[in-house]
């Protein structure tokens, strides 16, 4: 398949968003219409937002690439107690890629905790500064979208606690040039299983998205853009409103690709299970309420099965 007509996702503007501006609610409003329907349509649109600025953004991915020259012996030294949170590197069957990941990058110790890892002697503040920052802007971010979401399926009175149960991680991830010899897939299509993740990217395209149709289509994002997605988690809690996109990362750039992922994910020990307003004679349940930990358990046991939804999997409902 493939088509190769040039692709825009729909583009949202943030930028006037959170500031003090008479406009502001009809601005909200147009944008939040927006914003949902790219959700319902494609699962995905571009984020353009300028509290994040291209200097901030510079910082993050000069560190980020000083960060995956280290030493392999130190970048294993991410662990975590949670799959896939941790260094991820060095696999046969995806040779490009290289992940690490920081749990609650909005707080200042967890990433000056991580930071102390990686440099032990000497140490990183503009590291730890800038990324701290940036995280903390890319969670305003998802709560405005989270808020927009919600507002726009009438589920406010729920945002709150929604909220409150939800748990963020951030992932830095670096694709290598693919040699000549080599594939140039960098990572396998796959659905997200969060609840919404926000992506970016130091200008080097390679992301792909496949629609509701089965095209695939190359998102060439515009610099200084975010790309906001749903994940399972989200096309659950909407009982199917929202839709989660399989995507994958093809690397036909000959320059490395960096890129970064705030995801959101449900609170472990909390059992997810759409607002009543969502379920009823039109839209059946689709979904067995689930624990995401449990799930995540199921879900490496099993093994990531590729063009495969593992929630829908684990416990999705016949319909
Ligand atoms: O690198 C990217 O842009 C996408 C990464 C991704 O899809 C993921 O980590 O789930
Ligand atoms: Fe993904």
């Amino acid at each position: 398949m493939g088509s190769e007509a040039p692709f825009q996702l729909p583009v949202v503007d943030f930028s006037q968003l959170n500031k003090q501006n008479p406009d502001n609610l009809i601005i909200w409003e147009s944008a939040k219409t927006k914003a949902l329907a790219a959700l319902e349509e494609y699962g995905c649109f571009e984020a353009t937002f300028d509290q994040i600025s291209p200097n901030l953004q510079n910082t993050v991915f000069d560190e980020l690439g000083r960060l995956f020259d280290l030493p392999l012996d130190i970048k294993q030294k991410n662990t975590s107690d949670r799959e896939f949170h941790g260094y991820i590197g060095q696999i046969p069957f995806m040779p490009l890629y290289e992940s690490m990941g920081i749990d609650a990058p909005y707080i200042l110790e967890k990433v000056q905790k991580f930071t102390d890892l990686m440099w032990p002697d000497q140490g990183n503040t503009k590291f730890s500064n800038s990324i701290h920052t940036y995280s903390k802007k890319l969670w305003e971010l998802d709560g405005m979208v989270k808020k927009m979401v919600f507002e726009g399926l009438n589920l406010t009175k729920y945002l709150k606690e929604h909220l409150e149960a939800t748990n963020y991680h951030l992932k830095v991830m670096k694709y290598r040039a693919a040699e000549a010899s080599e594939s140039t897939m960098g990572l396998d299509s796959h659905a997200d299983t969060s609840i919404l993740t926000i992506l970016h990217q130091n200008g080097v395209q390679g992301l792909e998205l496949r629609t509701k149709d089965g095209d695939w289509i190359t998102v060439n994002v515009s610099p200084n853009s975010f790309v906001v997605m749903a994940g399972e988690s989200f096309n659950a809690l909407s009982n199917g409103r929202l839709h989660a996109p399989f995507h994958r990362v093809v690397m036909n750039a000959n320059k490395t690709r960096l890129s970064v992922g705030l995801f959101s994910m449900p609170r472990i020990g909390m059992i997810v299970k759409p607002p009543k307003e969502m379920v009823d004679e039109e839209h059946p349940l689709l979904f067995k309420p689930f624990d995401y930990g449990e799930f995540m358990d199921y879900f490496c046991m099993a093994g990531v099965k590729k063009d495969t939804y593992g929630l829908k999997t684990y416990c999705g409902l016949p319909v």
